[in-house]
């Protein structure tokens, strides 16, 4: 009898779509390692409705791993400071945040399409907002925060360096350029889905606002009330997105003075603010522009968290070296510039009570090290995860259960403890005389006497 050769089931649109947009269980995501040795031993086999296994999987391409949480670099490159009395500087790698943390965190930022929501030039145009946690970026003009925006929503490396005009808006990104003060305005942008307890919010609110709009009527006997009376009651619809993250315009070359000022109102009055990002370029350093908006965060009481940008410039700039030379080059930069940034942070938290180091409403010690511009890397950019956890974290919507322990470096030359009882003030120490010996030259012996 002649074997039947079994045919690939028809394909349908209901499966064609299930195909494409099925999400994968976030479980199976495969760490870098193993989606490589996945490509490896899968991708290229010949896909083939005549061969002669059985298995009714062979009629589906091989499943395809999804593109790992990154690519080519580390997830998270992040510092921690020495202890501010350590006499020996040094910024110490801190531990990664937990994987399936980092996980969670990205998920936010990609779950859906980035939404962009609105432009502000002005503080009063900011649309309100009761329920939705904002983060906001901060930096000198051209420092990278349209192009961070982008890697956060996953679009990283020449994607976002393209992202110019009304197409990348619509798109929901932000525009980049290299000429300074591209982004003239606050434009914020909607991430994630929003969680049931932030809807519940929003509707136990607007019960709430109702309430008070029937109540206000009744007092004013059935008039629309005067515009004082109406103050406050605010018509927000309910929240749509899970976070948002406001690109200010930057300050330095190409910026204007009233934008500084709309800013300090937004830093000041903004009642979900729950913490700004402060990018500082790693190829420049802390300038003393940067120095002024970490004076203006500390009386604004602001949770800040500095990200170094264009970490990438660091190891391009020197082609002539082994490349394990220029890598430790480039670390030995970054680690100079987090120094400086550590100094000038706890320099301005000098003069407050409250804006201190790792507080609630203080500045945050990790300092997060990325590339989200660098054209060479596919994907995110380096370091690009870390960020997109530092701002859930300061949004609350990641923990960190991470045990930072301070790095405290031992003291070369140990010194005796000493009783306080035994303690000589006043007088030296009396040292002991040491008797001259016989092949020792006649100065000596003089020294010693
Ligand atoms: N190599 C490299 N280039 C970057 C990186 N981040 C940003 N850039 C480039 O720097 C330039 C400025 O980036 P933007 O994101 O527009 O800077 P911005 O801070 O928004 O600037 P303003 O809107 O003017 O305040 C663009 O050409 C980016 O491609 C990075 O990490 N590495
Ligand atoms: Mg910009």
């Amino acid at each position: 009898m002649a074997s039947r050769t079994r045919l690939p089931p028809p394909t349908t649109l209901s499966t064609l779509t299930t195909l494409t947009t099925r999400r994968l269980p976030s479980s199976s995501y495969l760490p870098l390692q193993t989606a490589n040795q996945f490509f490896s031993e899968h991708h290229h086999r010949p896909f083939s409705s005549t061969s002669t296994t059985s298995s009714p999987s062979k009629y589906y391409p091989p499943r395809v791993p999804p593109k790992p949480l990154y690519s080519t670099t580390p997830p998270a490159i992040s510092y921690l400071p020495p202890p501010s009395n350590d006499p020996t500087q040094h910024a110490v790698p801190s531990p990664p945040p937990h994987e399936a943390s980092l996980r969670d965190a990205s998920s936010i930022f990609t779950q859906q399409p980035p939404h962009f929501l609105y432009s502000a030039s002005k503080f009063l145009q900011v649309p309100p907002n009761s329920h939705t946690p904002e983060i906001c970026l901060l930096g000198r003009s051209n420092v990278g925060k349209s192009t961070l925006i982008n890697a956060l929503a996953g679009v990283g490396g020449q994607a976002a360096a393209r992202a110019h005009g009304l197409k990348a808006r619509s798109s929901g990104l932000a525009i980049t350029s290299k000429i300074s003060g591209s982004t003239k305005s606050m434009n914020a942008y909607g991430f994630g889905v929003p969680t049931k307890a932030q809807r519940q919010m929003a509707l136990e609110r607007a019960a709430e606002l109702k309430r008070e709009r029937e109540l206000a009527q009744k007092l004013t006997a059935g008039r629309r009330g005067s515009r004082a009376e109406r103050r406050g009651v605010v018509h927000e619809p309910p929240p749509q997105f899970r976070l948002i993250v406001v690109d200010m315009p930057g300050y330095g070359l190409g910026s204007q003075k009233w934008w500084g000022l709309e800013i300090e109102k937004y830093l000041r009055r903004r009642v979900m603010l729950k913490g700004a990002v402060l990018l500082i370029d790693a190829v420049a350093g802390v300038k003393d522009a940067d120095r002024q908006v970490m004076e203006l965060l500390r009386d604004c009481g602001v949770r800040t968290a500095v990200v170094l940008t264009k970490a990438d410039k660091l190891r391009k700039k020197e082609e002539g070296l082994e490349a394990e030379e220029v890598e430790m080059h480039a670390e030995a930069r970054v680690e100079g510039v987090c120094l400086d940034v550590w100094d000038e942070l706890r320099a301005v938290e000098r003069v407050s009570l409250t804006w201190l180091e790792g507080a609630e409403k203080g500045w945050e010690k990790e300092i997060w090290v990325t590339s989200a511009g660098d054209v060479d890397v596919r994907g995110d950019g380096a370091g690009v995860v870390g960020a997109r956890w530092a701002v859930c974290r300061m949004a609350g919507l990641v923990e960190d259960n991470r045990v930072l322990k301070p790095v405290v470096t031992p003291l070369t030359a140990p010194s005796k403890i000493v009783r306080f009882e035994d303690l000589q003030f006043g007088t030296a120490p009396a040292t002991p005389k040491e008797e001259p010996s016989d092949s020792g030259t006649a100065s000596d012996a003089e020294a010693s006497s």
